[in-house]
């Protein structure tokens, strides 16, 4: 059925809203950051990630994307502080990427596509469950990173990469023990803000972005690695998995609030 979620790529983007009316909802992600109508909001706290490098699972190709998941039993590894009003736990980080180096990332910053973007998606768990906080509007958090190609790439992005040759097809997973995801932080943890929602089907709103100005350099050869995967399982015919981004979204009566000057 269209619960299915390999189908929603099949069909594109703009039709999703016929399985999922909130597609077309007005607090939908990603969108266009423009310096112009950013709100600097000096009362925003810096965000802390605590992550216990154990937690770590498994890294799996699922079709969509590349995706590392972690152990959210408890609150083992969180983010908190920045527009969060407590700890929300990591659950699991993923990719979105292009075609080509020239664009990939799903939220746009004054008119620039990055090569990539990363996700790291937490959860309230005020909130008994992931389904039960996927339904409120402070259920989610999610720390997104740009991917930028150039000539010396984080060395931290070696071992993800690596583990790709592993999950080649969908539903192909791979133990990834023993990660540390703050290790792919920029220097710098300037962001901007803003309320938004799933970037695929079921499309919920319900996540606070934070998303950080600095992006990290990862090299040509990387991303070409990531576009090696297969959205197809490993008996079908190959279909490579590339552009796994969906278009900005109208930003309607939305603030996006920045933490720098
Ligand atoms: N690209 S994203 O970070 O907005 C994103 C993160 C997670 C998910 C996700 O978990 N999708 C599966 C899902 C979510 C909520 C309820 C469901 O039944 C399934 C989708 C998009
Ligand atoms: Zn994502």
């Amino acid at each position: 059925g269209f619960h299915d979620i390999s189908l929603y790529f099949f069909l594109g983007p703009d039709q999703w809203h016929k399985n999922y009316p909130i597609a077309k909802g007005r607090h939908q992600s990603p969108i266009e950051i423009n310096n112009k109508e950013v709100h600097y909001d000096r009362s925003l706290l810096p965000w802390f990630a605590s992550y216990d490098p154990g937690a770590a699972k498994t890294i799996l190709n699922n079709g969509k994307t590349c995706r590392i998941v972690f152990d959210d039993s408890f609150d083992r590894s969180v983010l908190r502080g920045g527009p969060l009003p407590g700890v929300y736990r990591l659950r699991q980080l993923h990719f979105h990427w292009g075609s080509s180096d020239d664009h990939g990332s799903e939220h746009v910053v004054n008119g620039v596509r990055y090569a990539g973007e990363l996700h790291l998606l937490h959860w309230n768990p005020k909130y008994s469950n992931y389904l039960d906080a996927v339904r409120r509007t402070d259920g989610i958090a999610v720390l997104a990173i740009f991917l930028q190609v150039g000539k010396t790439p984080k060395p931290e992005m070696k071992r993800i990469l690596e583990e790709i040759n592993a999950i080649k097809t969908k539903g192909k997973e791979a133990p990834f023990p023993n990660f540390d995801p703050s290790i792919l932080f920029p220097k710098s943890h300037d962001y901007w803000t803003y309320h938004g929602s799933f970037t695929t089907p079921p499309c919920e709103e319900c996540i606070t972005w934070i998303i950080l100005r600095e992006p990290i350099i990862v090299s040509s050869d990387q991303m070409a690695k990531l576009r090696s995967l297969s959205k197809n399982a490993e008996n079908e015919p190959d279909l490579p998995l590339v552009d796994n981004w969906r278009p900005t979204q109208p930003r309607y009566f939305r603030m996006v609030s920045a933490s720098f000057l």
